[in-house]
């Protein structure tokens, strides 16, 4: 049974879904990392595919950018593909000059300026948390593997273009490590779908210093890290 996004049968995906923003960067990373990678979905090139990592069947897709479209996709996995896992490997826009460019931010928690949530938690401030077993897996994989690693708070923003110019000190100030568009939304309908969800950003920015990669190293961040990282997520399940 397809879904209005998602154009698959039950049982094309796997129960564990590494979610780039990027459809280019999913196809970049199924080539890389899976074995036998067949597409599962095309519908609006929102490119998908499952196939075998290590023995796991792993799946990776696409979100698109901003958390409307990550909630579409992410509800559909969930509710009508069984999905259990879904890990964002995004980038991010760092807010401290203590993280490089190609750093690995893992977001423990996710603050929001979205609406979504708190529409969803009847105007109450909901705390839209990582998954704590797959956050502990992958960050004791990472630091094994020697990557510079942070765990923190994001905030996952509707803006990537803030008018108010004020906004990236105000969010620094608050200890808030980097800025992300998915999140917030991601970690609170895991919640509401009593799954599991986490997620894990390669700095593209370092927005205090000017820094920034360019749209061919954002597209293959995360190549990477994966293989120091997967092992550990398909083995936590
Ligand atoms: O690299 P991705 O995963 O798309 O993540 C970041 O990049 C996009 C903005 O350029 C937003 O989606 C933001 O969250
Ligand atoms: O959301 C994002 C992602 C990367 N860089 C930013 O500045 N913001």
């Amino acid at each position: 049974m397809s879904t209005p996004h998602i154009d698959a049968s039950p049982g094309d995906f796997a129960e564990l879904v590494l979610m780039p923003g990027d459809p280019l960067r999913a196809q970049a990373l199924a080539t890389q990392v899976l074995e036998g990678a067949k597409q599962v979905n095309g519908v609006r090139n929102m490119l998908a595919f499952t196939g075998r990592y290590q023995g796991h069947e792993v799946s990776i897709m696409g979100s698109g950018m901003g958390m409307p479209s990550i909630s579409i996709y992410a509800h559909e996995l969930y509710d009508h593909f069984g999905v259990q896992r879904i890990v964002r490997v995004g980038t991010c826009g760092a807010l401290t000059t203590d993280l490089q460019l190609g750093d690995l931010v893992l977001a423990t928690a996710a603050s929001t300026d979205s609406a979504m949530n708190r529409e969803r938690f009847s105007g109450w401030d909901y705390a839209p948390a990582a998954d704590f077993a797959m956050a502990r897996a992958a960050y004791d994989a990472a630091v094994s593997a020697g990557l510079a690693v942070t765990a923190g708070e994001v905030m996952s923003t509707d803006w990537f273009y803030h008018p108010d110019t004020e906004f990236v000190d105000r969010v620094a100030a608050a200890g808030v490590l980097a800025l992300d568009m998915e999140t917030a939304a991601l970690y609170a309908l895991a919640r509401q779908h009593q799954r599991r969800a986490l997620t894990l950003l390669t700095v593209s920015d370092v927005i205090p210093a000017g820094a920034h990669f360019t749209p061919a190293e954002r597209q293959s961040a995360f190549g990477a890290v994966i293989d120091a990282i997967l092992p550990a997520l398909v083995n936590e399940a």
